[in-house]
């Protein structure tokens, strides 16, 4: 196992942060870690990299304890923050060698800086200060510090956030690559950038985690369930859908127009018209949807 969180929880004064979760990630998975602002995906990462401890449960880094063996941990993983702490002084290259005598590389080190430099197509801004690059470029020094160890597991904490259209493609591309070699962990709060890069999801809401499972199968979950819009002429009671069978949710929009959740809609048509009949109701309009992976991600993590 490359990653393994057992039980683990993390708070902020009264608040958990991160609720007694519990994964697995194989070697060479590339997961992206996805919830909306505040789920808890920052603190899990600073926890899997070492760099904040967790008040319980258990986290390995390709065997290693996070907590007992901090430095080993350290090691094996290369971590993209969030706030990518770059000096805006220093020269690309001079930052990179710095970063290098900090992983002790010796004499392995210049030639595994231009090693990083032409994986992370750095090579034509190499010769400028970081504080002269665009924010694209200053997020490829970022991911040519985390490579420079050659680390086993790579977290990167939002690697796309801020980037223009142009630079998100790279990236994602380049991510998509080093994930050929390396098991990848990824945070994002948008579904997209999951699909563009991963083969798994990992879905966090409120520091608790709410769905883990390939996207495909994910995606499947969500075609095999349909979506019906119904709009009654009348105002229903909140609990009036328990009444009638096939339906596994349901959502109010307003007291007429509702959201329902059916493995099979046409037989919940039927069901719905008998119970309109039966209870002196009118429909106005109903209509049928099929489910994206984006409304499953939508639903999972409502607040
Ligand atoms: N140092 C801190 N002190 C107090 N509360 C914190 C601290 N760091 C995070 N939190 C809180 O913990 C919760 C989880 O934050 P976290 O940064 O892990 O979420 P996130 O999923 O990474 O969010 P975002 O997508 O906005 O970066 C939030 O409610 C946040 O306000």
């Amino acid at each position: 196992m490359s990653v393994k969180l057992t039980h683990v929880s993390r708070y902020y004064g009264a608040q958990a942060a991160v609720d007694d979760i519990s994964f697995d990630i194989h070697p060479g998975e590339v997961v992206g870690f996805l919830g909306p602002n505040g789920a808890g995906k920052t603190t899990t990462m600073r926890m899997i990299t070492a760099y904040l401890k967790p008040d319980s449960g258990k986290i390995e880094v390709c065997g290693h304890d996070v907590v007992r063996d901090s430095l080993a941990v350290k090691r094996i993983t290369g971590y993209l923050p969030e706030q990518n702490p770059l000096y805006p002084d220093l020269y690309v290259r001079e930052y990179l060698r710095w970063m290098a005598d900090i992983h002790h590389l010796g004499k392995r080190g210049r030639q595994r800086v231009e090693e990083v430099i032409g994986l992370t197509g750095l090579g034509k801004e190499s010769h400028k200060k970081i504080g002269m690059l665009s924010k694209g470029y200053r997020q490829r020094v970022g991911l040519a510090q985390a490579l420079l160890h050659d680390p086993e597991v790579l977290i990167l904490d939002e690697p796309t956030s801020g980037l223009d259209p142009n630079q998100i493609v790279d990236i994602r591309q380049l991510i998509r690559e080093l994930g050929r070699q390396k098991t990848v962990i990824l945070s994002t709060h948008i579904l997209q950038e999951v699909e563009a890069m991963c083969q798994r999801v990992i879905i966090i809401h409120r520091g608790k985690i709410v769905a883990d499972g390939d996207i495909e199968a994910l995606r499947q979950q969500a075609i095999a369930q349909q979506v019906l819009e119904v709009e009654w002429a009348e105002t229903l009671a909140e609990d009036w859908w328990q009444d009638v069978p096939g339906i596994q949710q349901a959502r109010a929009h307003t007291p007429h127009q509702w959201q329902l959740i059916a493995a099979d809609a046409e037989e919940l048509k039927k069901n719905l018209f008998r119970y309109a009949l039966q209870n002196n109701l009118n429909i106005i309009s109903l209509q049928t949807q099929m489910r994206s992976l984006e409304e499953v991600f939508r639903q999972l993590t409502q607040i």
